[in-house]
């Protein structure tokens, strides 16, 4: 039932994250895998999901305008997955058989296991996201997050909330697997910030839990 090919047993690469002694409380843990999924299965899955997963823009109101999200977003899961994120509340779209599939192979790979997925497309380099932490509170104290890159290869940035000088940059590949565990959320904030060269899409996909 293996569709895709999907890479196991290869090299993770642990992103020391600069944790400073002061704080013995912490416990940032990223992990990378470049070649979770091997390159053509990765343009296969990529072209599966381009057309199978639903997606939408949504909008946003800041500073009393309405503004698009840059970028289109979908999210799946079990029912009552339910989750608040850009200020919304989101019902999750039931699992469809490629998301189902992915979820499994890194549910293996991981150790943990997730219960939805938002899935976001980046049309081109002028789609982005800002910075953020992934640390609602319905994901619970320290969220193990698994992020599934297809396609375009973008910059991931990594920034330390409250000790300026700790930041990382990373690029994604398409197949390429991020885990961020730990405190991770609570310390650090990510974003994926505008390459306005970058004319080709690409697809990420983060694996959650939700705590219902
Ligand atoms: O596109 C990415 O690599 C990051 C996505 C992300 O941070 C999120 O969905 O919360
Ligand atoms: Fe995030």
């Amino acid at each position: 039932m293996q569709q895709f090919g999907l890479g196991f047993g290869q090299e993770i690469e642990t992103l020391a994250l600069g944790a400073h002694q002061s704080d013995e409380q912490s416990n940032d843990a990223v992990q990378f895998q470049p070649n979770f999924i091997e390159d053509d299965d990765a343009i296969a899955v990529f072209k599966a999901l381009s057309q199978q997963i639903e997606w939408r823009q949504e909008s946003l109101w800041i500073a009393g305008k309405e503004r698009q999200v840059p970028r289109l977003v979908a999210w799946y899961g079990d029912t009552e997955a339910e989750y608040r994120y850009s200020g919304k509340l989101h019902t999750p779209i039931p699992w469809i058989r490629p998301l189902a599939m992915l979820k499994e192979r890194i549910e293996a790979e991981v150790g943990s296991d997730f219960n939805s997925v938002l899935c976001n497309l980046y049309r081109d380099g002028k789609d982005s996201m800002g910075w953020h932490a992934d640390d609602e509170k319905e994901l619970g104290k320290d969220p193990v997050i698994a992020s599934l890159s297809l396609g375009q290869e973008r910059s991931f940035h990594l920034k330390h909330k409250t000790v300026p000088k700790l930041k990382h940059k990373m690029t994604l590949t398409s197949g390429s697997l991020l885990v961020m565990k730990g405190t991770t959320q609570q310390n650090w904030l990510h974003q994926v910030p505008k390459e306005t060269h970058i004319t080709q899409p690409r697809i990420n996909l983060t694996f959650r839990k939700i705590m219902t």
